[in-house]
This record gives C-alpha cells, sequence and structure tokens, in this order.
C-alpha cells in the first residue's frame, strides 16, 4: 500500500498549472472533471505538475473515447495529444509553461512517470487496485479501470479465439455446401468461410459493411451449429438434448441475441427469423422456424446483463455467468470498452461468442474503438497456412495466397465481408470512397450521378433544409410532411382514438413507419448546422406550413429521442418514439416506440429525459436505417468531423442520400481526416 499523503491543499508548484486548468476549464475547453481528478491524484501522494497535465490529459482523452495515453503523443514541444485535443498552441504553450519543465521525450515521460506514488507500473509488485488511480503499461497511460478492462478483453479474447474445438471438418463441409450455394463471382465465399471459422472456436467475428450479408450468415451459423450440434464433445452440465427424430434439438443450444441499442435488437431478431424462414424451404428436416421460436426475442446488452440501475454492475457476471451456449451481438462496432469487458466477464467459458459489425463504422461514444481495434487483421485477412488450410476442408475455399500472412490468433477467428448485396449503387460507391479516404472519387460520385439516389447542397442554405426537411426532394419525395398527413389522416378518421386496439395499433404502426423513412442527421450537436439549431427550426417550418401545432413542450406529432436509461419506464437512451394521442385518456399524450413488430407506449409526462428528435446527430443514429438520409455537416472543421462519421450518415440511406454542406471544403477535410483512438487492444491482442 502506498503512503498515504497528508497533504490535501496540492503544493506551490502545482498552483500555476491548476490556475491554468481552472481557466481553461471555465473557457469550456476542459471538462470540470480533469481538474478534479488532477486534484484528487494530488492528495493521494507527492506530486510533480507533469503528473498532474498527465492526468489533466487522460482525463479529457477518456472523454473522447480514448482509452489510454500513449507516451509518444507527449513527446516534443507541441506534440501530437495538442491536436488530439483540438487545442490551440497558445492554450498548449500556457498549460506547458505551467508546468515546466516537462519531460521531452516519451521514455523521459515513462521514466518520471515511473517514479509517482500513485503510478503502479505493469510487471511491478504490489498494485492496489485502491492506491493506484493511473497504471503504466509500457509506453501508456491508463486510469485504472481502463487498464482493468482493456486487459481483460485482450484475455478473454485471445483464449477464446485460440481454443479450437474439436470439429469433423468433412461434416461441416457437408453442410456448408448446402446453406451456401456456389458464389457467382468465383472469389471467396467470404461468407461461408466465417460460418466455417466460427464453429471452431468461441469466438467468432465477422464485421462488414451494411448489406454484406452478415445477419444472413449468422442465421446459417445458427443453423449449422444446430444441425452439427451431436458431434461434439460438451460438458455433461451442457449435454446437447436429442429430439428423438435423429436430429439434434435446439433445446440443447441456449441461444441469446443481444445488441447495443432496443431497436438494433429488435431489428437483429427480425433479419433473423427472416432468414432462418427462407433457409428452411432449403433444409427442411432442420427444423429451422422451432430454432427460430425457441431463441426468443433480441435484448439490449443491458437487459442481458442485467443493469442495475444507478451503479455499473450487472447481475451477471463470472461468478453469476448467463445461461447460454451461442451468444450472438450484433452492431458490435457500438460495444464500448467497458460493455465488452462486462460481456465477456458474464459469459461462461463454454459458450460461444459471435460478434457482428461494420469495423468502419464510427466507434462508441464511450471510450474504447473495441470492434475496430479487433478487427484491425480484418481487410487483409491475416490467415496462417493452418487458418487456410481448415477453411479448404472445412468449406472446399481456397484462399488466394494474399491473404495467408500468418496473423494473430484474433485474425484466425475474422472474417470480413466483401460484398454488399444491398448496396451496390451509387451509396455504395459513395460510401467506399469515403473509407478509401479518396476527396476527388467522393466529389465525382456525388456530382455525377444521375440516378437520382444521391444529392449534394453545396453551397446548402438553411432554406435548402428546411425545405427537404418538410416534403423531401425530387426522386426522394416526403420528408417529414408524410408521416405528419398520415397522422392527420389517422386523426381525422377517428383511428386515434379508436377503442378497438387493432385499428388503433395498425395506424401508430404506419405513422411510425412513415416516420422512419426519412431523416436528418447532423455531425454536431450545437450551433446553427447542429441539432439544436436544426430541430427548433424543422418544428417552425412544420408548423407554419400547418402540419404541427405546437402547445408546450409536449405536442401531437413530437418526435422524441431517449437521452438516459430509464428502468423505470422501459425506455433506454436513443430509443426514438413519436407523440400521439392518447386513446384512453382524452387529452392526454402517449410516446409511442417500435421495436421490430411490437409496438411500445409510455405516457408522455413520464419521460423525463428526452429531446426533440427531427435532427439528430450521426453518433445517436448508428443501427438505424432510414429510406430517405440527410446529412448536414458544420460550416466549420470540428473535431468530431471524420471519415468514420461521414460513412456512418451514408451507410444509414437505404434508397436515398442527400448531404448538405454549408463550406464544401468541410467535406474534404473530414473525408481526409481518420478518428484514431489511443488504445493498447490492438498490441494486446496480437
Ligand atoms: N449470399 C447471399 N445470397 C443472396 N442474398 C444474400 C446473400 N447475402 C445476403 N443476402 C441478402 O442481402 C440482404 C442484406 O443481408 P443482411 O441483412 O444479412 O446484411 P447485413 O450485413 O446484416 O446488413 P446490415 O448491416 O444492414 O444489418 C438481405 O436481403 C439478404 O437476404
Amino acid at each position: 500500500m502506498m503512503a498515504q499523503h497528508d497533504n490535501t491543499a496540492p503544493g506551490a508548484e502545482l498552483q500555476a498549472l491548476l490556475a491554468q486548468v481552472d481557466a481553461m476549464t471555465e473557457a469550456g475547453q476542459l471538462r470540470r472533471l480533469a481538474g478534479a481528478f488532477a486534484r484528487f491524484v494530488a492528495s493521494q501522494g507527492p506530486a510533480k505538475p507533469a503528473l498532474l497535465l498527465a492526468c489533466v490529459l487522460l482525463s479529457e482523452l477518456e472523454g473522447r473515447g480514448h482509452s489510454c495515453l500513449l507516451l509518444a503523443d507527449l513527446a516534443g514541444a507541441s506534440p501530437p495529444v495538442r491536436h488530439m485535443l483540438g487545442w490551440s498552441e497558445e492554450d498548449w504553450q500556457a498549460l506547458r509553461a505551467a508546468a515546466a519543465p516537462l519531460p521531452k521525450t516519451a521514455s523521459a515521460w515513462r521514466a518520471q512517470l515511473y517514479q509517482c506514488d500513485q503510478v503502479w507500473a505493469v510487471g511491478d509488485l504490489g498494485f492496489d487496485g485502491e492506491g493506484h488511480p493511473l497504471v503504466l503499461d509500457d509506453d501508456r497511460l491508463y486510469l485504472r479501470r481502463y487498464w482493468r478492462d482493456e486487459t481483460a478483453v485482450a484475455q478473454a479474447v485471445r483464449s477464446r479465439a485460440l481454443q479450437l474445438r474439436p470439429v469433423d471438418a468433412k461434416q461441416v463441409r457437408q453442410w456448408l455446401d448446402i446453406l451456401f450455394p456456389a458464389a457467382e463471382d468465383g472469389g471467396p465465399d467470404w461468407q461461408k468461410a466465417a460460418c466455417a471459422v466460427a464453429v471452431r472456436a468461441n469466438l467468432g467475428i465477422i464485421t462488414g459493411g451494411p448489406g454484406t450479408g452478415k445477419t444472413y450468415t449468422v442465421a446459417r451459423l445458427l443453423a449449422l451449429l444446430f444441425a452439427t450440434a451431436g458431434m461434439e464433445r460438451v460438458p455433461a452440465a451442457h449435454a446437447w438434448r436429442d429430439s428423438g427424430a435423429g436430429l439434434p434439438a435446439a433445446g440443447g443450444i441456449r441461444i441469446a441475441l443481444a445488441a447495443p441499442t432496443g431497436k438494433a435488437a429488435a431489428r437483429l431478431k427480425q433479419s433473423i427469423d427472416q432468414a432462418l424462414g427462407a433457409l428452411s424451404a432449403l433444409v427442411p428436416d432442420l427444423n429451422l422456424p422451432e430454432l427460430a421460436a425457441r431463441m426468443g426475442a433480441a435484448r439490449t446488452l443491458h437487459s442481458l446483463l442485467g443493469a442495475r440501475p444507478g451503479t455499473r454492475r450487472f447481475v451477471h457476471h463470472k461468478g453469476n455467468p448467463l445461461d447460454v451456449d451461442v451468444l450472438i451481438v450484433d452492431e458490435a462496432s457500438m460495444v464500448h470498452l467497458e460493455m465488452m469487458a462486462s460481456l465477456l466477464d458474464a459469459l461462461p467459458p463454454h459458450a460461444r461468442l459471435v460478434l457482428l459489425g461494420d469495423k468502419d463504422q464510427l466507434a462508441s461514444v464511450e471510450a474504447g474503438a473495441v470492434l475496430g481495434d479487433l478487427c484491425h487483421d480484418a481487410e487483409a485477412g491475416g490467415y496462417s497456412a493452418a487458418t487456410a488450410g481448415y477453411m479448404r476442408d472445412a468449406a472446399g475455399i481456397v484462399l488466394p495466397e494474399s491473404f495467408i500472412q500468418g496473423g494473430g490468433p484474433l485474425a484466425q477467428q475474422t472474417v470480413m465481408l466483401r460484398k454488399s448485396m444491398r448496396f451496390g449503387g451509387p451509396i455504395g460507391r459513395l460510401a467506399l470512397a469515403v473509407n478509401a479516404g479518396d476527396v476527388a472519387r467522393v466529389r465525382a460520385v456525388l456530382r455525377e450521378d444521375d440516378s437520382g439516389q444521391l444529392a449534394w447542397l453545396d453551397p446548402a442554405h438553411h432554406a435548402h433544409v428546411l425545405q427537404l426537411a418538410l416534403e423531401g426532394r425530387a426522386q426522394a419525395e416526403g420528408g417529414y410532411q408524410r408521416y405528419l398527413r398520415e397522422m392527420a389522416k389517422g386523426i381525422d378518421e377517428g383511428h386515434a382514438m379508436s377503442p378497438d386496439t387493432v385499428r388503433h395499433e395498425g395506424w401508430v404502426r404506419e405513422v411510425l413507419a412513415a416516420f422512419e423513412s426519412f431523416r436528418i442527421l447532423c455531425a454536431v450537436r450545437d450551433g446553427e448546422w447542429g441539432v439544436s439549431g436544426l430541430n427548433d427550426a424543422i418544428a417552425a417550418r412544420l408548423e407554419a406550413a400547418g402540419l404541427l401545432r405546437r402547445r408546450g413542450e409536449w405536442y401531437v406529432g413530437r418526435p422524441v429521442m431517449v437521452t438516459r436509461n430509464d428502468y423505470a419506464t422501459g425506455v433506454f437512451n436513443g430509443d426514438i418514439g413519436l407523440t400521439l394521442p392518447d386513446p384512453l385518456r382524452p387529452g392526454s399524450l402517449r410516446v409511442y416506440f417500435s421495436e421490430g413488430p411490437h409496438i411500445r407506449s409510455v405516457l408522455a409526462t413520464r419521460l423525463r429525459n428526452v429531446e426533440t428528435a427531427f435532427a439528430m446527430t450521426v453518433h445517436k443514429s448508428q443501427g438505424s436505417e432510414f429510406a430517405h438520409t440527410v446529412m448536414v455537416l458544420p460550416s466549420s472543421a470540428s473535431a468530431v468531423l471524420a471519415r468514420e462519421l461521414v460513412y456512418t450518415g451514408i451507410t444509414r440511406a437505404r434508397t436515398h442520400f442527400t448531404l448538405a454542406t454549408p463550406v464544401a471544403g468541410v467535406l474534404d477535410e473530414a473525408v481526409a481526416v481518420r478518428t484514431q483512438r489511443a488504445s493498447g487492444l490492438r498490441g494486446l491482442v496480437g
């Protein structure tokens, strides 16, 4: 245990730095947490200004999604960390002067941090969870909690990837040949390969852009597991039961489906049910509808793990693991580090985990870029000769040499799907150009499209965006007037107040579907081109057109987004609903949420943490798709504006995409910049 420092007030040499930190906090450049954390660390032992500066930077980076501070990012007079935080040279120099003298190189930083009582260096004895708020792991400095989570995730995924199950490759091949008729283009059938590798270990990662068939593939994986269940040696407690019909019963495999949001979970269940339904004609003996029925609903990760309101703990953990044999997690790019650590902790060792997601999408809002880190070899393949041999035996796939480069254990269990079934057209080409960071191609695809699927408002004026919000555009008519007209029609025709629940629900479903067909997405929250500026302006425009009548906070037709989990009402951060009359209480309003085939509603006045959602951030749109998606970029560069954000916005569009740029140069800058999140996960998983 480290000696307790008796000074509660920071010493004189720290005062100048803390005063500068406070000034930057007042100016809105730092979170209050950063200064508070630095003071806490100073209260825990003798502290040098360099240590406190590292604390401030680490805390600030955590707020922007980084799980650690790379010491190399501290080196130099104007180090990379300044750019990562978007600070001016002037602010940085002021901080630097207040903390002087600072180490000049990464190794000098390491040597200085290593001397601090508050820092525990990996490899040293005497780690004290409470006593060491900071951890130094090689050339990375962590907040203790993130180091634990990152290490736990790395260890769990590595051991799951490394523990290969006994697989009868011949039998797997027979089933895969039935489930995947020969690929037409002659290249490797990556979907088939993904099933083959996922079946041989307790971890499978399937990544790919929208429409590349991730759910199509996982439905086939479930069918394969179902078909081959009897051939493995399984621990007695988890032995498969025989259906008596000569086939293993679904009852023997406990399958759970989950996703980070309710909407994504509902979509996953719907797509898997559809895919299994379509497959059953191909393999009638497998009784896939029974398998689908036994899977039950897909759940949010919070609900699967059993969130405990007001704490970070879950009901399920290593001591009380989930009762599952197979867990499928969709939209895994949205899963943050802490959640992934909790999920892996709660998963029994024998269970298979299959992660589905698009590695190129925006990472989670919270710290970590877990899927991106786990998939760092996915593009190149990185398969070993043994994996290539296994793919040949179990899937009949002969991998081109270029994919066989002997990557780490995780690469062996990761497959990237490369062909989009839905996005072959201009929207797909635009997404690919953005992903490649090819600004000229992005511009050309936008300018040269004559299909009407793409449109580029450049330069966009506010009036353009408001007009789009009202009625869409040529070849993509609709806008928000579509759902508002549907809503008004139902009110006039009496569906809205009908005591007949089937009639009422049918109408609600149509209004929600019309609302879901169009959305305005913003890159930023604040300002004229952000969510806050546009929401109000759009509502005013719709009101001026006679489509809305705003009466106070709640009004008929108000779309809202939930901003905090609320266990009492059962709504979760990111859920989107529409405000409509309550048929049972004239004069009252309810908010209706669509969850796949189901509709849920909550009395409007019971919802506390909501905001109007005519415009929402691209971040919050993850896991959703809209027939026509409009993406509005701000008029100047912003720290959040990067390639992943533009890509995520574009890939929310199912049939039509409109880009609005008040200043075209901002698009170029965004496409050129990649979001880099500091983390040690890549290195740790190998
Ligand atoms: N190999 C295939 N042959 C025929 N159709 C396919 C194939 N793969 C996928 N599809 C079809 O393409 C569509 C998209 O597939 P799917 O929904 O599985 O993609 P996804 O990657 O899960 O998409 P998203 O990221 O949007 O959830 C579906 O209609 C699916 O049936």
